[in-house]
C-alpha cells in the first residue's frame, strides 16, 4: 500500500473553466521558486497547458545540474516531474502540495538534453489530487527516461503563509501580483 492508488470513490479530474487553453504558457508561479521561477541556479522550467487536466514542461539540464560527470542528477530530475506535477494546480485552479512523489528513473540522463515533460492528473478524492509523470529525451516522442506517480494534497493559501520564512512572506504579501495570483486559485466556481 503506497498511497498512491485512488481509493474507491475517487471521481474524474474536472478542468476549470477558467483554466489557461491547452498551448498556452502556464509562467511561474512565483519568481523565486527554484522550478519555475526566474533563478539563474534553478530549472528554468516552462510548463504550459495541455488537454483535460494535463500539462507540458520542457526543462533542459545544464552543466550545474550534474551528479555523475556528464549526467543529471536524480534529485534534479525528481525536481523536474514534481515541478510539472505542481503545474496541475493552474489547471483545476486549486492549490495542492506534493505528499507523495515516486519516481522511475529508466534511463541517464545527458547534461545538454532537452527533456520533454507531461503530467496529468488521474483521479480525486477529497483533498487528495493522484497524478502521473513522465520524462522523454529529446522530444515529446522521444525515448523514455523518467515515470512517476504521485500523491498532491490540497491546501489553503494559509499553508504558506503559515509555514514559510517571515521575510519571504512579507515580500509575497507586499506584491499585489502575488496576491492576487494565490488568492485567485482559493475561489471555485
Ligand atoms: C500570498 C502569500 C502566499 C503565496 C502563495 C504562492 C502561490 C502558491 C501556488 C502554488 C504553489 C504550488 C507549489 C508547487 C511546487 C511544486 C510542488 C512542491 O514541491 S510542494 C512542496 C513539497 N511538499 C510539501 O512541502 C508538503 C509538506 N507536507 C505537508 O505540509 C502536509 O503533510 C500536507 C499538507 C501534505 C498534508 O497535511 P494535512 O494535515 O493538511 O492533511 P493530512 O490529514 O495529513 O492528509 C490529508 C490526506 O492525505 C493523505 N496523505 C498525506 N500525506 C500523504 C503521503 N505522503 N502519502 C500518502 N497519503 C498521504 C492522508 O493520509 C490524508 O488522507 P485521508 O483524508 O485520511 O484519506
Amino acid at each position: 500500500m503506497t498511497g498512491l492508488t485512488p481509493p474507491e470513490g475517487a471521481t474524474e479530474p474536472v478542468r476549470h473553466p477558467d483554466a489557461p487553453a491547452p498551448g498556452e504558457p502556464l509562467g511561474a508561479h512565483y519568481d523565486q521558486c527554484f522550478g519555475c521561477g526566474d533563478q539563474s541556479r534553478g530549472l528554468g522550467l516552462s510548463a504550459r497547458a495541455g488537454e483535460g487536466v494535463s500539462v507540458t514542461a520542457d526543462f533542459t539540464v545544464g552543466a550545474g545540474h550534474q551528479g555523475a560527470p556528464g549526467l543529471a542528477h536524480g534529485g534534479v530530475l525528481a525536481a523536474a516531474l514534481d515541478e510539472t506535477l505542481g503545474s496541475l494546480n493552474w489547471l483545476q485552479r486549486v492549490i495542492a502540495v506534493t505528499g507523495r512523489l515516486e519516481t522511475d528513473f529508466v534511463r541517464p540522463v545527458p547534461v545538454g538534453t532537452e527533456l520533454h515533460l507531461e503530467a496529468r492528473v488521474t483521479a480525486v478524492h477529497g483533498r487528495k489530487i493522484y497524478c502521473s509523470a513522465a520524462g522523454r529525451i529529446g522530444s515529446p516522442d522521444g525515448p523514455l527516461a523518467l515515470r512517476a506517480q504521485a500523491l498532491f494534497i490540497e491546501v489553503r493559501v494559509d499553508h504558506f503563509i503559515e509555514n514559510g520564512r517571515a521575510e519571504e512572506i512579507d515580500a509575497a504579501l507586499a506584491d499585489p501580483d502575488q496576491v492576487k495570483l494565490a488568492r485567485a486559485f482559493e475561489v471555485n466556481p
